[in-house]
């Protein structure tokens, strides 16, 4: 079989590099192109089987789009991705039924299985937060994976019928109770020597579970990020998460 050829975005960024290297190190892989911002990604696209986005939100959408609009299967690790982008995502690939997507908010084996128990667990609680802790030079707040964390454990609260967590607060400074994701109170940390940290928080009468993932080093990507490229053909249509491609 010949080499899949990978075009990588955001490529001289800190997932972008490793990534580039983790292609690189890879025999079945070929890295065709890197991308970063001003380049045209068309003349990259032409020659490449999947593009890699580890961009910026702000320049995420357009770059798949093309893709998606030359043909090229994508990868997308960059966050931000909202319902509103995915919407307008899902709607151009009805127009692309062989081009597969994959919008994934976290490579991680580990990240992906914290949020899987915290979604197991969701329903025996009536406390439940989110605490994501990222090095400070992340552009976005709350992290991708601690949003989509917070929304699956708000889903599988409802379809339980766990009603409101309780929460006697009436006096706060602003933000101190965190961003509210479905109900989920979320809470963001940016400190310097840290790279990529999730707990989710659950509480009942006269008990806790924490649940905890750290990364430490950008290598905890590489593993879903090299999978997710070799797997992406056989999935036409947007996947979001991927969990969906792991048996977890
Ligand atoms: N899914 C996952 O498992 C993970 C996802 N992420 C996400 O990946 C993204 C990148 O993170 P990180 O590497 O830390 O960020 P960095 O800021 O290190 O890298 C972003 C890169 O994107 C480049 N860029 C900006 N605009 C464009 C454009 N128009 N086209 C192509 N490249 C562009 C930047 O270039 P310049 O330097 O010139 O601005 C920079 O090199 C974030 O959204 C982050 O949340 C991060 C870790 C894991
Ligand atoms: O910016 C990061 O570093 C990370 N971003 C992703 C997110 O927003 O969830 C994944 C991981 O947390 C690292």
């Amino acid at each position: 079989m010949d080499a899949l050829r990978v075009v990588v975005s955001g490529a001289s960024g800190r997932m972008g590099t490793a990534a580039c290297a983790a292609v690189e190190a890879s025999d079945d892989l070929v890295l065709v192109g890197r991308l970063g911002r001003g380049d045209d990604p068309s003349a990259a696209l032409a020659g490449a089987d999947v593009l890699v986005d580890l961009s910026v939100p702000a320049s995420s959408p357009a770059l798949v789009a093309a893709a998606v609009e030359a043909g090229v299967h994508a990868v997308v690790g960059t966050t931000g991705w909202d319902d509103a982008r995915l919407a307008t995502l899902r709607e151009q690939l009805g127009g692309a039924p062989s081009v597969g997507v994959l919008v994934a908010p976290n490579f991680s084996v580990g990240a992906l299985l914290v949020t899987a128990f915290a979604v197991r667990a969701a329903r025996f609680f009536e406390s439940v937060e989110v605490l994501e802790l990222h090095h400070p030079d992340k552009v976005d707040a709350p992290s991708g994976t601690a949003v989509r964390t917070a929304r699956l454990v708000a889903a599988a609260r409802a379809e339980a019928g766990v009603g409101p967590a309780p929460d006697a607060t009436t006096a706060s400074l602003p933000g101190s109770r965190g961003a509210d994701v479905d109900g989920v109170p979320v809470h963001s940390v940016r400190l310097r020597g840290l790279v990529a940290s999730q707990e989710v928080l659950l509480g009942a009468q006269g008990e806790t579970v924490s649940l905890r993932h750290d990364s430490i080093d950008r290598s905890s990507f590489m593993p879903g990020v090299l999978l997710a490229v070799r797997q992406v053909g056989s999935h036409p249509g947007l996947t979001v998460g991927l969990e969906h491609w792991l048996d977890l």
